[in-house]
This record gives structure tokens, sequence and C-alpha cells, in this order.
């Protein structure tokens, strides 16, 4: 930000910070890792106001992926709070909610960068398009 910042005689520009959709709901299975998240989405919304954005020209926005196929999916045991059953009860989630490519991220994040406003949260999920994540829905 003190780089970009049109104050310091930067060229503005945009932070795209990577939330989760588990920032938007209580997720028992992973939740630090949705508290995180949480605070991710929070700061953005935040931290982007025009307060801020209108005088650094910085854009501040964040992304909510839905589950997409990467290492992370793999990796559950790293973040949930320790008990045999939670991985059960993440797999049985996994087996329920559809599980989008990593190429929908990129187009989506193509369309946030097109049209975003500065503290707006985008989910991007399902293979489908970006779609604006209004709090309270
Ligand atoms: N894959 C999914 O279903 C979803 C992913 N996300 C978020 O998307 C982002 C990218 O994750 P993925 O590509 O899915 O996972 P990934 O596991 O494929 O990639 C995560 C990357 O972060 C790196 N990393 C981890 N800890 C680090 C550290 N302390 N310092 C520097 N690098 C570190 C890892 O080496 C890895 O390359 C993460 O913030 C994740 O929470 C959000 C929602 C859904
Ligand atoms: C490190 C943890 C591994 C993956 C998390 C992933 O990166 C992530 O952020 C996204 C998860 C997306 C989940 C999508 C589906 C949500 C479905 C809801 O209908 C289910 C709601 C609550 C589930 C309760 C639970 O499993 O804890």
């Amino acid at each position: 930000m003190k780089y970009m910042s049109k104050v310091n005689g930067g060229r503005g520009g945009i932070i795209i910070n990577t939330a989760s959709i588990t920032s938007e709901t209580p997720f028992p299975t992973i939740p630090i890792y949705a508290a995180t998240k949480a605070a991710v989405s929070h700061f953005s919304r935040s931290f982007g106001d025009p307060l801020y954005s209108g005088k650094s020209g910085v854009k501040v926005i964040a992304i909510n992926p839905g589950l997409t196929d990467t290492q992370i999916l793999k990796n559950i045991a790293d973040y949930s709070l320790y008990d045999p059953d939670v991985k059960v009860a993440f797999d049985v989630m996994r087996t329920k909610v559809p599980t989008q490519k990593v190429n929908n991220m990129g187009v989506g994040l193509l369309q946030v960068l097109e049209k975003a406003e500065s503290g707006s949260v985008w989910t991007i999920e399902n293979d489908q398009p970006a779609k604006r994540c209004l709090n309270p829905a």
C-alpha cells in the first residue's frame, strides 16, 4: 500500500485478498481456518472503504473460492482441530458439494478485476461466474 498509493506518488492498483466461502457460514470441521478467512473478508470490506481507496487509488477486494481442486483439500488434517471424526465429516461434506476446476478461479478472477468495487467480496464456486457476496445477505 505504501508504494502503490497515489498519496505517495504511486499509480494505485488492486489488491485481491483470498478468503473462502467458509468465511460466510459456521464451518465446524475447520473452525480456525474458517475464522481466519472471516477476518480476511471483514478486513477487506473495511479497508476497501472509500475512506482509504478514495485517496490511495488502491482497491481492496476479497474473493471467496468454493471447493476447488487443489492440494489443500488433501491436507485437511493440517488445518482441523484434532478429532478423528473430523476428517470423516469433511470427506462426507465433500461428497455433497461439487468441487470446481482451478481454471474457473482464473476466469472468475478476471471478472472480478474488471468490475469489482473496492470493499466488495466475490464468491467463485461450482464452475460458475463470480457472484457478489452481500453481507448481510
Ligand atoms: N482449494 C480450495 O478449495 C480453496 C482454497 N482457498 C484458498 O485459496 C488459497 C490458495 O490455496 P490452494 O491453491 O487451494 O492450496 P494449495 O495448497 O495448492 O496452495 C497453497 C500454497 O500456499 C503455500 N504456503 C502455505 N503456507 C505458506 C506460508 N506460511 N508462507 C508461504 N507460502 C505458504 C503452499 O506452499 C502452497 O504452494 C488459500 O488461501 C486457500 O485458503 C479458499 C477456498 C477454497
Ligand atoms: C484446509 C481445509 C481444506 C479445505 C478448505 C477449503 O480450502 C475452503 O476454504 C473451502 C471449502 C468449501 C466448502 C464448500 C462447501 C460448503 C458447503 C456448505 O453447504 C456446508 C456447510 C457447513 C459444513 C460444515 C463442515 O463441513 O464443517
